[in-house]
């Protein structure tokens, strides 16, 4: 580790993910620690240069007021209390709301009492991790589970550099995923980076569990059961391999909002594995927050549509063809989705808007076309704007862009004749249909 480390020790605070994120906008590597940590664990840390003391109203655990640990008092290091009344003098009473005097406060507190270097940056976090990774694996065997989302392609991309073809990745098209996205992660993984690739077309055997299937928890259930099927079977396959790497990132691990943050042991992301595999896992990037996920990606040169792609469930396009899934609407909706981007990216609103995607219902409508009576599905459009994925509002779509889109689906899109806005915030509405 090459990086100087500020460490936020969690005494009650709502705030501590804030002025981590602050912390690292200064240039300076910071963690997230629960007020108990012990003095290995603090010793375990490298670089440490001073620890925030941040308190707050979720101070009391158990009917009981928390103070930080011995070892931190006891550590030497300069101490900054924030909203705490514990054996050193309260710094603050609380942090500035405004952001430029926050910043100040923790500059002063960085750089002059702590003499931190603002060395955090993409290319030195790269290169610790591919050192740490090659420590923890060895001359050993990795698997991936790499669904071209975020957080796995980030990692495949990272281990690629660590490890190179220790590394194996399985992709698994279960049918449900959109226009050109198996085909790209082959192109990018296998062909253009080299990557050890299986890839598996399990599509013909997902949707034939899924057929008649109505239900959404019960298409849910099936998507996720067979998955974790599917991917056991491939992980058979492979020999002697040791370890699993995971997309795990940093809000992953950090508990907000609870009592204090508590760093939760690591899990399985790919869930529902049987407990026979049993792998070490592999998680490079679970001290990262999203963006620093998606810088990291950029730094490591994988294309832009991957790393700024917008939130996919997992159960994927499954979701979006309500009911019963048959291949005709499943078709309807991969296309439109892919007319849908293509117009939002043509408008400049790929990266501005947080979320957006189609969705078609099972019942038709009569229409005219070539001066006949057709009876086709319509097409829903929905596009959201959110922070916390809480709470969504729609996005006000300039109406000659709704009208283009609306001319191009029921005109290119087989089966469709009607498209409708979904103009329903959350709450009332969630932000998928299912
Ligand atoms: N089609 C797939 N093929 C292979 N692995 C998959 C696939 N779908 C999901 N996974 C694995 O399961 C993990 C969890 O899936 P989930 O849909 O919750 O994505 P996520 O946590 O947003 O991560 P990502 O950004 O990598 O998709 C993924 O990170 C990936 O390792």
């Amino acid at each position: 580790m090459q990086q100087d480390m500020i460490v936020v020790l969690d005494l009650g605070s709502e705030d501590n993910t804030l002025i981590a994120r602050e912390l690292r906008s200064l240039g300076v590597y910071s963690e997230i620690h629960p007020h108990d940590i012990t003095a290995a664990q603090l010793k375990a840390l490298p670089n440490v240069r001073g620890i925030i003391l941040n308190g707050g109203p979720n101070r009391v655990v158990d009917g009981v007021s928390i103070d930080a640990s011995k070892a931190v008092y006891e550590s030497g290091l300069p101490l900054f209390a924030v909203d705490h009344k514990g054996q050193i003098p309260q710094n603050l009473e609380r942090w500035p709301k405004d952001a430029g005097q926050l910043r100040d406060t923790l500059r002063a507190f960085t750089f002059e009492a702590c003499k931190a270097q603002a060395n955090w940056n993409m290319e030195n976090f790269i290169a610790d991790q591919i050192e740490l990774v090659r420590e923890q694996v060895g001359d050993k065997k990795v698997l991936l589970a790499l669904s071209g989302g975020v957080d796995s392609s980030v990692v495949a991309a990272l281990l690629l550099k660590a490890i190179g073809d220790q590394l194996t990745c399985v992709h698994v098209n279960h049918g449900l995923l959109r226009k050109g996205e198996a085909e790209q992660v082959v192109e990018v993984f296998q062909k253009q980076l080299g990557a050890n690739l299986v890839y598996v077309d399990a599509s013909e055997r997902f949707l034939g569990k899924l057929a008649g299937v109505a239900d959404p928890e019960q298409k849910r259930k099936i998507i996720g059961a067979e998955f974790i099927r599917v991917f056991e079977e491939e992980a058979r396959k492979l020999d002697g391999i040791e370890f699993l790497a995971q997309g795990t990132i940093y809000p992953d691990i950090v508990e907000s909002g609870t009592k204090t943050a508590k760093m939760v042991k690591s899990h399985h992301n790919v869930g529902g594995l049987p407990d026979d595999l049993q792998f070490e896992l592999v998680e490079p990037l679970k001290m990262l927050f999203k963006d620093e996920v998606r810088a990291c990606g950029v730094a490591l040169g994988l294309p832009d549509n991957m790393v700024y792609r917008q939130p996919f469930p997992g159960p994927g396009l499954g979701v979006r063809c309500l009911g019963a899934i048959t291949r005709e609407r499943l078709e309807a909706v991969r296309e439109s989705d892919a007319i849908l981007r293509e117009e939002f990216a043509n408008a400049g609103l790929q990266g501005k808007v947080w979320q957006y995607f189609t969705v078609v219902p099972d019942f038709k409508s009569v229409g005219v076309r070539d001066n006949a009576r057709s009876f086709e599905y319509p097409v829903i459009l929905r596009a959201v704007n959110t922070i916390d994925a809480m709470t969504a509002s729609i996005e006000p779509l300039d109406w000659a862009l709704l009208e283009k889109i609306t001319q191009r689906i029921t005109h290119e899109v087989p089966g469709v004749n009607r498209v409708l806005y979904d103009l329903t915030p959350k709450p009332v509405g969630t932000i998928e249909w299912e």
